[in-house]
């Protein structure tokens, strides 16, 4: 296994990637980010620098459970601060499960303004897959509006409530079309490409061979379904897993996940073929996004003989259905445990505060804190969340068929606390939303995890539903749709140290509360860079720190040299956070005889006082 090195600066980049200009966030000049490939077992470095001039940034690495290395989630306000305009963080972590993947930001909405990419992880050398293929063909999926995402957010918090609406293009690899078809040649709505940053995608093949199609989706909203013109697709893999293969003609992507398929290239040669990608689920306002798969010799130019295929019917729901139940492990993957130790329900509602509109999991519509979990509950912060145990359940009156009787809801940051290596699960209940006759579909994406999806049902779930849940080749995922007024069961062991988000992965209705936060075993957390802790940074050295703790003593008379540094911190006017960690380290100190681990964050923080670092390099990791 290798080590990787990669040294990437985010950044706002003037960008067309429908053929219209507008702001985009890309790395290194670049939109979509540059794709990782790398092999199960290697370590990826990823030196970060955030060169957006007025707004802090984070990337999580979707798929990637994060062993030993909670802090580089890339979760703002749950594994770290968001990382300021100029600085440096380094995301080191392992990739241990070979598989497509992906990474986005996971600040405010920057994943829809453009910040991913793919991250792909082949087999290790002496691990052997369970297919063959001759080439690979990568599909990153995704939507684009042309609105910012500034104005999609103030919208989304604005009373009167504004939707954002549906996206004014669907992209392939950052790429499409607005407003147009290239299927329609030199007609009314044919396009006028204006630059090469909306040129159409061509994957180059040749007859009689096997292709593995990759295809991740990180939309901001739109469920997909993809079908390539005559060729039937098997699928294989699902967010990393092997999948008991089957044979479809389309297939449904939500955001979040991500499938391989192997395709035969067994079609008339002479011909080229559309891959074609339409909207599901909602009633769509968006042209299908086209690619070409070009049969070689054949120019790429030349167009399908065929047009493209015909997305289903946006609400044909048995058709989604079909296809989603039909995921199943590869024989060999790992069972679940037979028993859970823990049953969650979470009632997924739309509802209000104050008039704004909200999405709530049993009444409560998340909001992040300041000061990331991660520190927090490691430091036994006191008042950096609420510490009110979350509800696991919700009332037996509540009618999931309709609207809520009364639509007032909560917010907070509450923590769902999971004992060390405990089996949990979680059933995920849809409901109709404030609207009458609507419920929507909701691709729910874990951190830190694989979970096994042991079935799902329409309407509520009933005790008498879990006689009926997969044991033996349930799917393993770490994405997972509920259908509308349907539930999902899920199971999942609490094996991995740290603070998990577990949410929607539509963009808009994270932003608008909907998700968890689970934390397990954060006391075995080891060596947690110190930016990742607080979101103070100091760039001063020792002495220049000195010259500040006398300069306190002037002001504050006589204190403790302890007191009089942590008040030079306030001085400095960047550490208030800092001043709270201490103290809660100082009051938990107690007589209880848990002395040893207070100690040694007291050192910690000590030592993040004294000694020099400039937004962190990560070797502490
Ligand atoms: O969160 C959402 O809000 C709108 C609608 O429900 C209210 O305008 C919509 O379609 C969503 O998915």
């Amino acid at each position: 296994s290798k080590a990787r090195h990669f040294r990437w600066e985010v950044g706002y980049l003037l960008w067309s990637p429908d053929c219209e200009e507008n702001v985009a966030i890309g790395i290194n000049g670049q939109f979509p980010g540059p794709t990782i490939r790398a092999k199960a077992g290697d370590t990826i470095a990823v030196e970060l620098k955030n060169g957006l001039h007025t707004e802090g940034v984070v990337i999580h690495w979707h798929g990637i459970r994060q062993f030993g290395t909670p802090w580089a989630d890339g979760t703002a306000s749950i594994s770290q601060c968001a990382i300021n305009p100029e600085e440096t963080f380094v995301y080191r972590f392992k990739v241990d499960k070979p598989g497509t993947y992906f990474y986005h930001g996971h600040y405010g909405m920057q994943r829809s303004a453009g910040l991913y990419g793919s991250l792909i992880v082949d087999a290790a050398d002496d691990e052997i897959e369970p297919f063959a293929y001759d080439g690979e063909i990568n599909l990153l999926l995704s939507d684009w509006y042309h609105q910012n995402v500034y104005a999609q957010m103030t919208g989304l918090d604005s009373k009167p409530f504004r939707w954002i609406g549906e996206p004014q293009s669907l992209l392939i690899n950052g790429r499409g079309q607005f407003n147009c078809s290239l299927a329609a040649v030199g007609g009314a709505n044919a396009c006028n490409i204006s630059t090469g940053q909306c040129a159409p995608v061509v994957f180059r093949v040749l007859p009689n061979k096997t292709y593995r199609v990759r295809i991740a989706s990180i939309t901001s909203l739109a469920s997909l379904n993809l079908a390539i013109g005559n060729h039937k697709m098997m699928l294989v893999e699902a967010d990393g897993n092997y999948v008991k293969p089957f044979t479809v003609k389309d297939m449904d992507i939500y955001s979040g996940e991500s499938y391989s398929v192997l395709i035969t290239t067994d079609q008339n040669p002479s011909s080229n073929y559309w891959i074609s990608v339409g909207v599901r689920g909602r009633l769509p306002k968006t042209n299908p996004a086209l690619a070409i798969l070009n049969y070689g010799p054949n120019s790429p130019r030349k167009l399908p003989s065929s047009a493209p295929p015909i997305t289903p019917t946006w609400n044909d729901y048995a058709h989604s259905k079909n296809f989603t139940y039909k995921i199943l492990s590869r024989q060999g993957t790992v069972k679940p445990p037979t028993k859970y130790d823990r049953q969650m329900i979470f009632l997924n509602t739309q509802n209000k505060i104050d008039g704004h509109i909200k999405w709530s999991i049993n009444n409560i519509s998340l909001v992040l804190p300041p000061t990331p979990f991660l520190g927090s509950i490691s430091y036994g912060l006191k008042g950096a969340f609420n510490a009110q145990k979350p509800p696991e359940n919700f009332p037996r009156f509540y009618d999931v068929m309709k609207p809520p009787q009364n639509p007032n809801t909560t917010q907070g940051s509450n923590v769902y606390q999971l004992k060390l290596n405990s089996t949990v699960d979680v059933i995920l209940q849809n409901a109709n939303a404030l609207a009458g006759n609507v419920s929507e579909i909701h691709p729910w994406h874990l951190h830190g995890h694989d979970f096994w999806v042991l079935g799902y049902g329409d309407g509520r779930f009933t005790k008498k539903d879990i006689a009926k849940f997969n044991l033996k080749n349930p799917p393993l995922r770490n994405t997972v749709v509920i259908f509308p007024y349907g539930w999902t069961a899920l199971r999942f062991v609490a094996d991995n140290p740290g603070v998990w988000a577990f949410h929607c992965h539509i963009e808009p209705h994270l932003h608008m509360g909907m998700g968890v936060v689970f934390s397990e075993g954060v006391e075995h957390v080891r060596n947690i860079p110190t930016e990742a802790l607080g979101c103070v940074r100091l760039n001063f050295g020792p002495d220049q720190a000195q010259r500040i703790t006398k300069r306190a003593r002037r002001e504050f008379g006589s204190l403790s040299s302890d007191d009089a540094g942590f008040r030079a911190w306030q001085i400095t006017g960047s550490g208030f956070e800092e001043v709270d960690l201490e103290e809660a380290a100082m009051r938990s100190e107690g007589g209880n005889g848990d002395g040893i681990r207070r100690r040694r964050q007291r050192r910690d923080l000590k030592a993040a006082t004294t000694t020099r670092f400039e937004g962190g390099d990560g070797d502490k990791i």
